[in-house]
């Protein structure tokens, strides 16, 4: 932090607090702020930044380091454009020593006492909550995600960390215990006690658009189960992620145990993946994990991969609802989310009604920056607002009828909604990942489902009607790996269970799952020299 900052009022909602400046190039200097209140890289996070050069360190034998390759990666801010942050670009050989010492430490990880583990989880879950501020400041800049809806998904990380912890006690508290005589032929000679022992070295990758909760819903049940952790977060996002690595720090977590290792993808990608020291991988993201699944070696993968989630609109249904549920659940985080609905699958008899209210809220959205705390923020990159784009021009060319007009600056675009979409145009089957929302008008519920079963995704889908038979029958018939009644599709609450089908992944993850998917089952048999039964 250089000498040349200047005092300022710095105005945070309502409340106006007194502070420094910003230095321009991201850092700030709040230390007489209370604690958790400071800004990112600087009070309890200034060991992560190398001020000088100022780039976040990377998190390795438990210290914050600078990466021998002097290189770093530059992470642009999707508002302004400019780079916000740099991270260092770790060299593969810096990589392998990372996974040597989480090898080694996972070894000790793994005979210390469940409920140690679980009290370390519980602290850096409060940590984290209390430093939400700094850690939000840079999802805000990274990922332009609403300032409100970041501190969210800082405290929602927070909560998911506590409860792991307490469900790790429980599940992992308890193992099988089987007796032979119930496989025809065998007498009770046999005792077989099944426990869950860790896996090792689990590598978690995250994507942009929810960096803290997608790395911790990876992290926490790895450690409660007794794996060390390699984290690799997404670029945008590195610092969020970096920041709360830290916390886990703070907690005072054996050293080793949690690394995390920021650089680009062509360099170290694949070298992670395919790293021989790697015994499962956690990822979340979008088709990359197709191809990671293809090369990673005989372990075990949890993919958490893109969803083309339709939302079924029957004429029964309650259309204030299905209206509010389109436009919450289609353009929050300006439609970055995987659950997002990314189609509407409406009957044509209510089509017109319920496009009217959907419209009518629409026009209702802010648009604008994520400090200001708008609905719609401008998406993670120009690439991506390129593709969306794109999405849109194809469907403009193909006859889809804009509700509203299509406008864009810079990374931002205005919410969109395309009605009387078809099967020809890409936008019906391909995720924009943006605030952009098809609507396919349908004869026949049969329709609906085929549409939604045609699709090379399976995640998540919704529908809206007042007759729950009806509801029942089409969420069974749904190829996805959730059906919401009455409401969009949505992860959380995160203790429920959560799963793709098809190219959206393999294996389930919610807190109980991710548990037991980071564990193998270890038998010890005890034979016995004549059978015994179990008396009094
Ligand atoms: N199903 C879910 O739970 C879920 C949740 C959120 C997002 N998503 C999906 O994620 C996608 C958007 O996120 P994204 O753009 O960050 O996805 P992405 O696939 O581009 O990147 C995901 C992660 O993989 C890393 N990565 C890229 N190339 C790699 C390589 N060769 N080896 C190892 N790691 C590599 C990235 O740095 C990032 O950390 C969308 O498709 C969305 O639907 C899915």
């Amino acid at each position: 932090m250089d000498n040349s900052l200047s005092r300022m009022m710095i105005i945070c909602g309502h409340h106006q607090k007194v502070g420094y400046q910003e230095n321009g190039e991201g850092a700030y200097d709040l230390a007489f702020l209370p604690r958790g209140e400071r800004m990112a890289g600087t009070g309890s996070f200034s060991e992560i930044l190398d001020g000088e050069n100022n780039v976040y360190k990377y998190y390795s034998e438990g210290e914050w380091r600078k990466s021998v390759s002097g290189k770093s990666v530059a992470i642009v801010n999707p508002t302004t454009r400019k780079t916000q942050y740099k991270v260092q670009a770790c060299s593969q050989a810096e990589v392998n020593k990372v996974m040597e010492a989480a090898k080694i430490a996972q070894k000790a990880w793994a005979k210390t006492p469940l409920w140690k583990r679980a009290e370390l989880l519980h602290k850096a879950a409060a940590i984290l909550k209390e430093h939400k501020h700094p850690i939000a400041e840079c999802l805000v800049k990274e990922i332009a995600k609403p300032a409100k809806d970041s501190v969210t998904e800082v405290v929602r990380s927070g909560d998911l960390i506590s409860y792991c912890a307490e469900e790790g006690v429980r599940i992992l508290g308890q193992g099988t215990f089987l007796v032979s005589d119930s496989f025809p032929g065998n007498e009770r000679t046999k005792y077989c006690l099944a426990s869950k022992v860790p896996l090792g070295v689990v590598l978690a990758i995250p994507p942009f658009n929810y960096p803290v909760n997608l790395a911790v819903s990876k992290i926490a049940p790895a450690l409660i189960a007794g794996n060390s952790i390699v984290l690799k977060p997404p670029t945008q996002g590195a610092v969020s992620c970096l920041h709360m690595v830290h916390c886990f720090h703070l907690a005072g977590f054996p050293k080793s145990l949690i690394n995390c290792v920021t650089g680009k993808g062509s360099e170290i990608g694949d070298f992670l993946t395919m790293h021989p020291g790697v015994n499962c991988i956690s990822f979340t993201g979008g088709d990359t994990g197709i191809s990671i699944s293809k090369k990673a070696g005989m372990i075990p993968l949890q993919m958490e991969l893109g969803g083309k989630d339709a939302c079924i609109v029957l004429e029964d249904a309650d259309l204030d609802l299905a209206a509010a549920n389109i436009v919450k659940g289609g353009l929050s985080y300006s439609g970055q989310r995987c659950t997002a609905v990314k189609i509407v699958l409406v009957m044509e008899s209510v089509a017109d009604a319920l496009m009217e209210k959907v419209n009518a809220k629409v026009a209702k959205l802010t648009v604008g920056p994520p400090e200001e705390d708008c609905d719609i923020t401008p998406v993670v990159s120009e690439s991506s607002a390129n593709f969306i784009e794109g999405l849109v021009m194809d469907a403009k060319e193909k006859g889809a009828t804009f509700c509203q007009t299509y406008k864009r600056e810079g990374n931002l675009i205005w919410p969109l909604l395309l009605d009387n979409v078809r099967a020809d145009m890409r936008i019906a089957w391909e995720e924009p990942f943006g605030p952009v929302l098809p609507v396919i008008r349908i004869g026949s519920v049969e329709e609906g489902i085929n549409h939604c079963n045609a699709s090379n995704f399976g995640l998540q889908g919704c529908v809206f009607t007042k007759d729950i038979n009806k509801a029942m029958i089409i969420s069974d018939a749904m190829e996805t790996g959730t059906v919401q009644i009455n409401s969009a599709p949505a992860r959380g609450p995160d203790h429920f269970p959560f799963q793709g089908l098809k190219d959206s992944g393999i294996g389930s993850q919610g807190i109980t799952n991710s548990i037991n998917m980071m564990v193998k089952v270890k038998s010890t048999v005890i034979n016995l020299p004549t059978a015994s039964y179990t008396m009094g």
